[in-house]
């Protein structure tokens, strides 16, 4: 077909219109938009790829803190350095607004007119089944949420920490073995630590990967978490349900993963209904029966959710903690003191009022969940098309309906308004009398989120972590050695002595690699 052949073509005439959509598309974003006066970068005015490219990348979290700073008032950036003036609110789609503050945190999360972004729909397992994460619609969110949050409340957690200090008490172990060359990836080991636990939480079911390979695949989630993340970015795929979750999860592990997932979900309903407190959620929602397909939907959706909650976030959470401990010597001894000071036997070790004096160890997994948030990325909020006629006001701003906005979570704790010198990791400013304890520090630290679909295992969270750092330095000392981590990851944030993580949804990283010293002979049952 020669070139007056193909201008005639209906290919040329479809050619021809799209060219004239995006161009006009194009032309709308930028000069008629209602957003058009935010600043931001190009590509992200034009087009939702901008975040998805991020995404890709596993970068979002830092290109939203870059361009923060970068779109900063210029006059004020030169006289204090790039930190310190960031842009408060920035345009990172056509549709999206990220905010940087802690007024701007308020109005969003905690405001009745804001929903959950309907891009977090593309994580359903199928069409009409939903679970606490994806349901949109509030009154069904908050049924979802009496439920989950049943396993996971004060009263609970007393039944369940049993189960979290044998799971523990196996962790501290596997430190112990003798192993060539004798060094430990934390990631590793810590994944296995924190799924196992989730296991018997969630079900009853021992999955044992602490000690046996079996069932490794369930641990494997950072894949569909990435291009989950991806889509979350861009709600057209979420619009047209072109992936679903499961979807995505065959995609990429088989069916290893679910056939794990079916076999631990039989276990517990071989169970019963009756009797297990530490699984009141599920016990709850077992009342449906084995032909009410869409209620067995949602029990695997919850318990995929419930079991990567749970998990992957603590294993961030540890993982940076551990990391940040053996870099810094002056952190590590003071700790160290603080735990072989305040109890006298691993007994001890427990919740009550002994674990809630240690104030430096709290100290310091605020400051790694600070530094390293397990959600690193922008928890995506809506505004929505009410019957009130006011207009809903962010920081100031006039959000028209529809509007994605949100603040990331990365961003926001490494802004030096609130965190001085936010590179640096400093325990000491959770420290009474400090300044990180003002009222607007405390409340730009958000790691667990706030508002009503905040954290629900924000206790047990700090219960596990609490309990994991002070039993293993109760019993080890542990050096930094080399490993793998070491060739890429300094330089990755272009700061020295910060543990590098990628925004996947949750924070996906690995090592630090250590070495553990038995300093007592371990008393846990073997
Ligand atoms: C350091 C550990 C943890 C961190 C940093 C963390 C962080 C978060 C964040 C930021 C959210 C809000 C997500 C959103 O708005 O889209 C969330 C929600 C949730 N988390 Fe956690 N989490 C942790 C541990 C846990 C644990 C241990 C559990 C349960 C055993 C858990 C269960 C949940 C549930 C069920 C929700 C959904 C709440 C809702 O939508 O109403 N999390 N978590």
């Amino acid at each position: 077909m020669d070139i007056a052949q193909f201008t005639m073509s209906p290919a040329a005439y479809v050619a021809c219109l799209a060219v004239a959509y995006f161009v006009l598309l194009g032309t709308y974003r930028l000069l008629f938009h209602p957003l058009r006066r935010y600043p931001g970068p190009l590509f992200a005015k034009l087009s939702g790829l901008y975040g998805a490219f991020y995404a890709y990348r596993s970068d979002l979290h830092r290109q939203t803190f870059k361009d923060h700073a970068r779109f900063g008032e210029p006059s004020l950036r030169k006289d204090t350095g790039n930190d310190r003036h960031i842009c408060p609110v920035i345009r990172q789609g056509p549709n999206k607004l990220v905010f940087n503050s802690v007024r701007a945190l308020h109005d969003i999360y905690l405001s009745d007119r804001v929903t959950k972004s309907r891009a977090y729909l593309i994580s359903q397992r199928a069409p009409g089944v939903y679970g606490v994460f994806n349901a949109i619609d509030k009154q069904l969110h908050q049924t979802k949420r009496k439920l989950v949050g049943q396993v996971v409340n004060e009263r609970s957690l007393r039944t369940l920490e049993p189960i979290i200090h044998r799971q523990i008490d196996i962790f501290l172990q596997q430190l112990s073995l003798p192993r060539d060359p004798g060094i430990l990836n934390m990631t590793k080991i810590l994944r296995h630590l924190t799924m196992d636990i989730m296991g018997h939480i969630a079900f009853s079911y021992p999955f044992n990967l602490q000690t046996d390979p079996t069932h490794k695949y369930i641990a494997d989630t950072t894949n569909v978490n990435y291009l989950l993340n991806i889509a979350i970015q861009l709600p057209v795929l979420a619009a047209f349900r072109i992936l679903t979750l499961s979807s995505l999860r065959a995609l990429i592990r088989g069916r290893s993963y679910l056939n794990i997932l079916e076999t631990a979900i039989k276990h517990r309903f071989s169970q019963g209904c009756r009797g297990k407190h530490d699984l009141l959620y599920m016990t709850d929602t077992m009342r449906v029966s084995d032909d009410d397909e869409t209620s067995l939907e949602e029990i695997r959706n919850e318990a995929v959710f419930f079991l990567g909650a749970g998990s992957d976030t603590l294993t961030a959470t540890l993982s940076a903690l551990f990391y940040y401990l053996s870099a810094n010597e002056q952190c590590y001894q003071r700790l160290a003191k603080e735990i072989r000071s305040t109890f006298t036997n691993a007994g001890e070790i427990q919740s009550g009022p002994r674990l809630a004096n240690c104030r430096y160890l709290r100290a310091c997994i605020d400051e790694a969940l600070r530094m390293c948030p397990p959600l690193p990325g922008t928890l995506w909020r809506e505004s929505v098309i009410d019957t009130v006629s006011l207009p809903l006001i962010i920081e100031g701003h006039f959000i028209p309906a529809g509007t994605e906005i949100g603040v990331n979570t990365y961003a926001l704790h490494h802004n030096a308004e609130y965190f001085p010198e936010p590179f640096m990791f400093k325990p000491e400013r959770w420290l009474p009398g400090s300044t990180a304890t003002s009222s607007a520090t405390r409340a730009a630290f958000i790691p667990f989120s706030i508002g009503p679909r905040g954290c629900v295992g924000k206790a047990m969270a700090y219960l596990e972590a609490s309990l994991v750092v002070a039993k293993t330095m109760w019993y080890y000392d542990f050096e930094q050695v080399s490993g793998p981590l070491d060739q890429h990851s300094y330089q990755m944030e272009q700061h020295h002595n910060v543990y590098p993580i990628k925004d996947k949804l949750v924070a996906s990283h690995d090592g630090p690699y250590l070495c553990f010293h038995t300093l007592r002979k371990l008393t846990v049952p073997t």
